[in-house]
Parts: C-alpha cells; structure tokens; sequence
C-alpha cells in the first residue's frame, strides 16, 4: 500500500496444498482472499489519500501465457520496459471492493487448467499469478508532475512439482515435464541469486522466471511459503522442498518505493478526465444559467422568476432537454470515474454534516462488502451492522456442511464458496440496508474505458436550481452512504415538510418493493434450482412463471414510483428555497440514477438467468429422456435375460419330463421338444444379435486380410525393388570395371601407338648426322626393309582405327554407366517412398489392429 512491490507465492509438491493456501476454503481464508481484505482495509484506515486498485489473473500453462480474465487472451508475449517484465494485452480490471476481486478470481479460476493426477484429484497444471496493482495518490487534485504511488502484489500459486516416478501419461506426463522445468529453472535462478559470484541468471529459460525476474532480482518485498506432505513416500520431495527454502531464504533483496510520473498512472489519467469533465459540466451550467433570463434580477424578481418558471417549465423542459442529457452523461461519466476511486469513510463519517464539504468522496467500500469475508474476528472497523451482515454467511456455511457431496464436488475451497455466495447474493445483500451497491458493483462493468456510458438518464429534471452546488455537493457524496443516511429531511432541512414526507414515504416503498424484489430473485433462483432438479415437475414451474411474473409487476410498480418521486420532487423544487433544496437534489438525482443503474443491472441478472435456467431445463429435460430410454433398454435386457432362463429351464424341465416319459413307455426320445413363442421370439433376437456381431466380426477380419494383403504386395514391391536396385549396382559395378578395362586398353594402346610412330620424331630429331646416315640408309636400304615399314604403316592404321572404335566404345559404356547410375537412383528414391509407405500402413494396419482386438474384446 506504500508503492512497494510484494510477491507471494507457494512452493511445493503436488497435493501439498499449495491451492489451499493460496486460495483456502470457507472456514479459512487464503493467502489471496486475506491479501485483498487487508488492501480494502488499509484504505479504509488512510483517510487522506486516494486509491485505485485494479487486478489480472494469468496462468502459465506448458510454457504459453493465458489470460484468465480474458479467455480470448491466449498466449500472450511477456515484454519489458523500464518499470520490469509484463505480459502484453493481459486484462486488468479496477475493482472496488473485495467481493468484486474474489468473484474475478472465482471467474478466472473457471479457465484454469486443473487436472486429475495420482495424488490429486483437483491437481492444478499450470502456475497462477494474481496481480493486484495499487495506485494512490494525496486526496484531492495531482497536479501535473506530481508522483503517484504505484506497486504491485503478486501472489502466486505455483504448480505442484512432480516425481519421476509418477505413474504419469501422455498429456499429464507432457504437463507434468513443462512443470517441473519451470520449476527447477526457478530453483537455479534461486541458487545463483544467492551465489555471490554468479554472472549470469537464467531467468529468460521458462516463462515463470521472466515473470518473476523483477520480483526475485529487483526491489519488492518477496515471501515464499513452502508446503509439504506428512506422506512418507514424499520425503524425497518433502527433503528437496526444504533444501529450497533453505537456498531462498538467503536471497538478498532491496526494498524500495515506486513512484511513478508519467501515463501509465490510471488514477491520474481518471483524475485528469474527471477535471476535465468537470470544467466542461461547469461550462454547460454556465450555458444554462446565462441562457435563463432572470439570472441576474433582484431579490424579490426572484419570485417573479420562480412563478414564471413554474409556468412555463414544460416549455423549458423541452429546450432544456439536449443539456440535460448532455450534462447527465457527463455526470454519469464523472459519477462512474469517481466511484473507481477509493477513498476511505472515515473522513466523511464527519464531514457529513459539516457545512463545507471536506476532502472529496469517491466510492468507499462499505463493510458490508468486507463481510463477504467470512471472518469470525471482525477488525475495528466493523460494526454491528456488518455482524448483522454476517450472520447469512454463517448460515451459509450450515447448509455446506451438511451436504458433504456438494462440499466433494466443490473446486476449491473458498472460491467455490464465494461462487455459491454469489448465486445467493442477492436476498443476502439485498436483505440488508445500506448494502445495495455491493451487488450492483460485482456484477457491474468496472472499467470505464471507453465513451459508453451506462446511465440511465431516464429523470429528466431541470437541476438550474440546483446551481453551481451541484458539482460540489455530488462529488461529496459517498457511493456506499447514499441510499440509508444522506437522503433523509434530517440532515437537509426542506421547507416544504409534506413534500418531502410524501417523497420519503414513496422512497420507503420503493426500497420494500426493491427487497421484495431481490427476495423474490432468490426465490426464483432456488425454484430454479430445484427445476433442475426435477425439470418435469409442473408446479415448480408454474411457481417459477407466478414468481416471475410477480418480480415483472414489482419492477413495473417500481418505474412508476420512481416516476412519481421525480414529479415529487420536480413539484416541490418550485416551492422550495432554491438554497435551501439545491443540497438534496443531486443526492435525489444520484439515487435515481443508482437505482435506475441497479434495476437494469438486475433485469439483467434476471434476463441471464432465465435464460440459463431455460438451458438448463432443456438440458435436464434431455438427460432425463435419455436415462429413461436406457432404463428401458435395460429393463428389456433384463425382461429378456429372465425369460430366456426361464424359458431354457423349461426346456430342460420338458426334456427331462419328455424323456421320463418316453423312457417310462419305453419309447424313443423325440428330437424335438416344443417351444413357447415368446422363448422362440427371444432366442431369434439373440440369434440375429449373434449374427450381427458374427458378421461384424466376419468384416473385420476381412479387413483386416485385406490390409494383409496389401502389406504382403508392398513388401513383396518393396522386396523387388530392392533387388532392382542391387541388380542396377551390380551391373553398374560390372560396367565401370568394363570401363576401366578398357581404359587401360585404351592407354596400352595409345602407348603402343606413340611407340609405334617413334621412329619418325626420333628421325627427325637426330640431327644433320643422322640425317645423313638415314639419306645413306635409305639409298643403300634393301626391298624386304622397306616392306616392313609399309606393313607396319598399315598396322599402325588399323591400331588407330581399333583405337577410335574403343574411344566410341567407351563413349558408349560411360552414357551407359550415367544411365544406369540414374536409374539406381531413381530405383532408390522409389525404394525409400515404398518403404515410407509400408511404414504407413503397418502403423495403420496396427491400429486398426488395435481397434478391432478392443472391438473383438467387446464383443
Ligand atoms: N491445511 C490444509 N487443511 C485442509 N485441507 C488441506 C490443507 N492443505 C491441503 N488440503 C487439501 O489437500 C488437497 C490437495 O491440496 P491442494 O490442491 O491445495 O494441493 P496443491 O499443492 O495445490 O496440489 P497441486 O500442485 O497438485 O495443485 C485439497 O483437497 C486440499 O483441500
């Protein structure tokens, strides 16, 4: 509450109770619950200054980042900025009381990943981080480059870790490794925190780190709760767990203050808009007032203007009308800003009655919303009325624990609880005086982002008389005071004593139709409940329309009541002293408004239940179609098992009979004995049974053959292709050695060839003696010699010849060699696809295997 970031969170293994103590159960609260209660009180005790609160919930589920608020919000990016880790377009919700943040976490807790493990039947499988966020501010206006107190209370419930010898699979075994990875990420970050000389911290390996590297590295405040179980075979876990805290404890962190200047502040950006819509609403008044012609008369023409305006203020009213509207959205758009805002009661218990408003109100949370806590100790701020307001919830608990079942079926402990608490809301809340807020703001849109505003400006009244007070004495009013205290003629003295007799009275009867109302909501929803029960049961349904019918009669005498207290009050605002009345006016306005905003809130409500009431009946009328169809099918077996015993032991009764009849005459055994026709009936529909899972189980075989089959065709495909391809490596090993051969003819030949032709370089290059020798040679040469030469000129032609027909020859072999070597090829890539495809089909083939042994077994 001070600016200083917090984390909370439990460690430990699964089913140690990590949930129970983050969350707890009805009869005692958790770390969250208890957090949120000390949030509202502490604000409720600093009565000079002014705070906003708003909340997100996520969950880190098998590494992806979930928006439990928002299930749109699926695998959202964790991002950085100066301020630390965030995670980007996570919902954050300003809430105003502690009701409203529990009934968001009960909303979240909705799409949380729970799954049923070995030790836990409600195990949670992913990490939750709740995120409060707290503004605050001095009370009244921040100027421009004023700081604002910014912090943020994390509080985690981890998942649980898990042992390896969990007999864990598939999808559970998947979350279960993600876990236990985060987690032992969690533990190194955590022992080379405290290893002084540690360089670098693996906070960027797991989501659950980066989230919490501002916590663990930066300067909050940081409690770790660790939990074990007093199970033996857990003391493994329970030792490791220890050893964790043991290296946690010695984590060294500063804690220090955030303040925070520019436009992340939401509380500032309110505060601004609320400023400007004010100077606006004053500009629009200005308007209205200098428009009206007697503004600036005389004392005594005040009378005059009064009479004049009592007279023509239907033809004011119309001219009137686009300002009204105009100013009473700005209103609802400064009342809605306004309310977000919280401030304590304190200040304003006695500043009520002072002539000059103190410090601003904003919404204050009453107790009567802390009293959704079940708390047996109240703290001082509770009064009796808020003891008063707890009794039904001590109730409540009654009713749980006597159903045993229910308790069983309940997720966890307290946020089932406040579930429950929710549904029967209304006739609690209701039932008590000064607690109509509560409702309407759980179930109410809290952020007001956005240009819509949800006011219901149905009371045209002209507030000129109200005058300039009008922004003072409304932004005065405390949201959670309103409707008991601030209203009554006590406090505002009112000239005109009957009209406001008459308008209190009228009041007091919109308040008992109002609780008659809720009460009968609360009645529709338990006749709700039961109709889910017994759907088929007519009364209750008929109790469910005459109920109904009856809230839509009260709603309708409701609109017309507060008609009438707008004409009331629209009747006695021209007698009444302009300063004296111009006080109550706004209040009367503001309640219309609430009231209004609270109706439709409930219509609402009502309309959505309804409806989920008509899907409900629906439903169970379908359920309750199909078990009485399986009860018939059943009781048919049965019928069916019955006679066909009783109709064998008959027949074996008759064969006995039959053949101690024969055998007393002396006579053969007939073949035939006969046969009831219902017996006769039965065996026939079991045999056609029979031969319906015979054929069934005929055509499975025959599809399982024929899979056989094209198994055996493929392997026997992929068998020849094989040898294809180890033919084709054979040929082209046979070939390449032809090639070489030959190329080595080839070069014997060639060598030949030169040595052959030698002769005539060597002639040549012998010089001028040889030169001479050969030209003396040569004359002197006999006839043989020289056919010699002739013979082998020939012969070294032919050995050319030879010598092209190898080089064409090997031209030949090598485009052979290359063709064969792509049809190896070829033949592989077809081997490797048959081989793909057998693979597929065994694959098939077994779990088509599978299907139809589980279907034999079945059968
Ligand atoms: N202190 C306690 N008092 C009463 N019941 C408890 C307590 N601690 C745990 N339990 C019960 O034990 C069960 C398991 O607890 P819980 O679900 O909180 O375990 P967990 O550590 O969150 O498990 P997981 O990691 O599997 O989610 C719940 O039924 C819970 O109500």
């Amino acid at each position: 509450m001070e600016g200083v970031n917090g984390t909370i969170f439990a460690y430990g293994v699964t089913s140690s109770g990590k949930t129970h103590t983050m969350h707890g159960d009805q009869r005692s609260p958790g770390i969250i619950p208890l957090a949120v209660k000390d949030a509202f009180s502490i604000i409720q005790e600093t009565p000079n200054r002014e705070f906003l609160l708003r909340v997100s919930y996520l969950e880190i589920y098998n590494e992806v980042v979930n928006d439990l608020l928002n299930p749109a919000g699926q695998n959202l990016r964790i991002r950085e900025d100066p301020q630390g880790t965030f995670v980007e377009g996570i919902k954050e919700e300003v809430v105003l009381s502690p009701a409203h943040a529990l009934s968001l976490i009960a909303a979240g807790e909705e799409h949380r990943h729970v799954g049923s493990t070995n030790f836990n039947l409600l195990s949670s499988r992913s990490h939750t981080i709740f995120t409060l966020t707290i503004e605050s501010s001095p009370c009244g206006e921040v100027s421009e480059g004023e700081a604002v107190t910014f912090s943020q209370l994390n509080l985690i419930d981890l998942a649980g870790s898990e042992s390896s010898r969990a007999e864990t699979t598939g999808l559970r075994r998947k979350e279960g490794s993600y876990i236990n990875k985060s987690l032992l990420t969690l533990g190194t970050v955590i022992s080379k925190l405290t290893d002084g000389k540690a360089t670098h911290i693996p906070y960027r390996d797991s989501k659950l780190t980066r989230l919490l590297q501002s916590s663990l590295s930066g300067q909050g405040r940081v409690s770790l709760i660790c939990t074990v179980t007093p199970a033996s075979s857990n003391s493994e876990e329970t030792h490791n767990t220890l050893k964790f805290a043991h290296r946690a404890k010695r984590i060294e962190i500063q804690a220090s203050q955030n303040k925070i200047i520019d436009e992340k502040s939401l509380i500032k950006k309110y505060q601004t808009e609320i400023r400007r819509l004010k100077e606006e609403l004053e500009q629009l008044k200005m308007g209205i007032i200098t428009d009206t012609p007697s503004k600036d008369t005389a004392e005594d023409s005040i009378i005059l203007w009064k009479q004049k305006l009592e007279d023509g203020n239907v033809k004011l009213q119309s001219r009137l009308e686009q300002e009204e509207e105009a100013k009473a959205a700005l209103l609802a758009r400064i009342q809605r800003l306004t309310k977000l805002i919280l401030v304590s009661t304190k200040e304003t218990q006695t500043s009520r009655f002072s002539p000059h408003p103190g410090p601003r109100r904003r919404h204050s949370f009453g107790e009567e919303e802390l009293a959704y806590l079940p708390y047996r100790r109240r703290d001082i701020v509770m009064d009796n009325e808020s003891n008063e307001l707890l009794l039904p919830v001590e109730g409540f608990g009654v009713s749980l624990e006597d159903s045993p079942k229910e308790e069983k079926k309940n997720r966890k402990g307290l946020l089932n609880w406040f579930k429950l608490r929710k549904r029967d809301g209304a006739s609690i809340l209701t039932s008590s005086e000064g607690d109509k807020s509560s409702l309407t703001k759980s179930t109410a849109p809290s952020t007001p982002i956005g240009e819509s505003v949800n006011f219901h400006a149905e009371p045209r009244i002209s507030n000129s008389l109200a005058g300039e007070n009008v922004s003072a004495d409304l932004f005065s009013i405390g949201h959670g005071e309103f409707p008991s205290g601030s209203i009554h003629g006590e406090e505002i003295p009112l000239t005109s004593g009957k009209t406001i007799d008459h308008v209190d009275l009228l009041r007091e009867q919109l308040k008992i139709l109002s609780g008659e109302v809720a009460l009968q909501t609360s009645v529709l929803k338990r006749l709700t409940e039961e109709a889910g029960r017994s759907p088929q049961s007519e009364s209750i349904q008929m109790e469910m329309k005459k109920t109904s019918d009856e809230i839509k009669g009260k709603k309708r005498q409701i609109a017309s009541l507060e008609r009438e207290i707008a004409h009331a009050t629209l009747g006695s605002k021209g007698k009444a002293d302009k300063l004296e009345l111009s006080p109550s006016y706004p209040e009367l306005l503001e309640q219309l408004n609430e009231k209004s905003f609270e109706l439709e809130v409930k219509a609402a409500d009502n309309r959505v239940i309804q409806e989920q009431l008509n899907e409900k009946i629906s439903e169970c009328m379908e359920l309750q179609a199909e078990v009485t169809h399986l009860k018939e099918q059943l009781s048919q077996a049965l019928e069916a098992k019955d006679l066909l015993s009783n109709s064998m032991m008959q027949n074996n009764r008759g064969v006995n009979h039959a053949v101690e009849r024969h055998a007393d005459q002396g006579s053969a055994v007939p073949r035939e004995v006969s046969m009831e026709p219902l017996q006769k009936q039965q065996q026939g529909l079991q045999s056609i049974e029979v031969d319906e899972l015979k054929q069934k189980v005929s055509e499975l075989f025959e599809i399982k053959a024929q899979l056989e089959d094209r198994n055996q065709k493929l392997l026997e495909e992929s068998t020849y292709a094989k040898g294809l391809a180890s033919a084709a490596g054979v040929e082209l090993k046979a070939l390449s050695e032809e090639v070489t051969k030959l190329m080595n003819q080839n070069e014997k030949l060639a060598t030949e060839l030169v040595s052959l032709r030698s002769p005539t370089p060597r002639r040549v290059s012998s010089g001028p003696r040889g030169a001479r020798r050969e030209s003396m040679s040569r004359r002197h040469e006999p006839a043989s010699r020289r056919d010699t030469n002739n013979a082998s000129h020939e012969r070294e032609k032919a050995l050319e010849n030879m010598l092209m027909e190898k080089e064409q020859k090997e031209a030949e072999l090598q485009r052979k060699v290359e063709e064969s070597k792509q049809k190896e090829a070829f033949l592989e890539s077809e081997l490797a696809n048959m081989w793909v495809l057998v693979a597929k089909l065994k694959k098939s083939q077994g779990y088509e295997h599978e299907d139809s042994e589980a279907k034999h077994n079945v059968s």
